[in-house]
């Protein structure tokens, strides 16, 4: 009988954690619960229609609309519940927080106020569950604060989840595809693990992922055109010009909407994904939430060379100000976003080519 030859999860983190040999233990304990999490949703999502999981999330009187504002599916639902009660035992987490939750979730008695903080999106892309897309799960792991003042000792607040990305000690994602992966960071480089159906176990089949600094494939939500700032607008237009522009090369698009399965194929072959600050709605500065999906896919990008943006500053530097709180992002190949970045310093970009804005124009004509 042939032995597996790959590296199990544990085998990897028992062996990172060699590297600090005052670690208790909690962190590996942690990490192991939040896959155990994403194999049940693994599990769960593989059966679809047979498991009477798709569809919309229903209470007596209706659906249920998220902290969002968006309907909630099944899936998201369960899979919420599979990271909450898969997690929450053990002494390792003070309390954790979800795209599917208005306020944090407190740990229950006698595991509370562990030291870490779990922020997870339970299922990204979930409005592609009943077309069979592939999803998955998004996680990001903090410090939890010491408690201060007169507060309940062992609660959590908004508060302690407000840290810029650069302090975040692990990210991950799970997607769940034709393959399940687990992909990591524990800010050492970035590990993807392949789920060996049989074994049950993560392997390590992806060690030390790179971005390629250089692309020709962007992923943007193209409907969304006529609300793009300039400098989104000026970027896009010379990739679509091709090899007839500015850029001198053709383009290729591609655009899942599951952000995570974005993120995956950017990782194994270079790409920009952006889902820009736009002008559609003023309430939103941006789909995406900061603290579990920006921040942890920052995270990976940025540790596996490439890099991750607001569009004018790294996502991971900017201070949050509300668990649910959204923002513009920009991330992939590192020299595109580069490019994207220097768009939005550079003064807006006039379009000489637009007749209302030449020398005789009608704008010119009426000063
Ligand atoms: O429907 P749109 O505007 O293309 O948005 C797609 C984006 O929304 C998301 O699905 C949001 O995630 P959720 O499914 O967790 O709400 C991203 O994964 C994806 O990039
Ligand atoms: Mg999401
Ligand atoms: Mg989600």
């Amino acid at each position: 009988m042939a032995f597996p030859h790959h590296t199990t999860l544990t085998r990897f983190l028992i062996e990172e954690r060699c590297r600090f040999p005052d670690a208790s233990g909690d962190f590996n304990a942690l990490i192991l619960d939040v896959a155990m999490a994403c194999k049940s949703i693994a599990r769960t999502v593989a059966y679809g229609e047979l498991g009477g999981v798709l569809g919309n999330h229903a209470e007596e009187g209706g659906g249920v609309v998220n902290v969002q504002g968006e309907t909630q599916k099944k899936l998201d639902v369960l899979s919420n519940e599979f990271f909450l009660h898969i997690t929450e035992w053990g002494g390792h987490l003070a309390g954790m927080a979800s795209e599917e939750m208005v306020v944090p979730y407190q740990i229950p008695a006698p595991y509370r106020r562990g030291k870490y903080l779990l922020v997870f999106d339970p299922l990204d892309g979930s409005s592609n569950i009943d077309v069979n897309v592939s999803v998955g799960s998004i996680f990001s792991i903090l410090r939890a604060p010491q408690p201060e003042g007169n507060r309940a000792e062992c609660d959590v607040v908004e508060a302690d989840f407000l840290q810029p990305g650069t302090r975040q000690v692990a990210a991950g994602y799970a997607l769940y595809g034709p393959t399940t992966m687990l992909v990591l960071t524990v800010g050492s480089g970035v590990n993807g693990f392949t789920l060996d159906p049989n074994l049950g176990e993560f392997m390590l089949t992806h060690p030390q992922l790179q971005v390629p600094l250089d692309t020709q494939e962007f992923a943007i939500n193209a409907s969304n055109s006529r609300f793009w700032e300039a400098p989104v607008k000026r970027y896009m237009d010379e990739c679509l010009a091709g090899a007839a522009g500015t850029r001198g090369k053709d383009f290729n698009m591609r655009w899942i909407a599951s952000m995570v399965a974005e993120a995956h194929r950017i990782l194994m072959r270079g790409g920009v994904f952006l889902y820009p600050r736009d002008t559609k709605d003023a309430a939103r500065p941006g789909r995406l939430r900061l603290l579990y999906e920006a921040n942890p896919i920052g995270f990976i990008m940025e540790q596996a060379g490439g890099r991750a943006s607001t569009g004018s500053i790294p996502v991971l530097e900017v201070q949050p100000e509300s668990l649910h709180q959204r923002i513009g992002l920009v991330f992939g190949s590192k020299h595109e976003v580069e490019r994207i970045e220097r768009y939005h310093a550079e003064p807006v970009h006039v379009e000489l080519d637009n007749p209302l804005f030449h020398d005789r124009s009608l704008f010119r004509a009426c000063a």
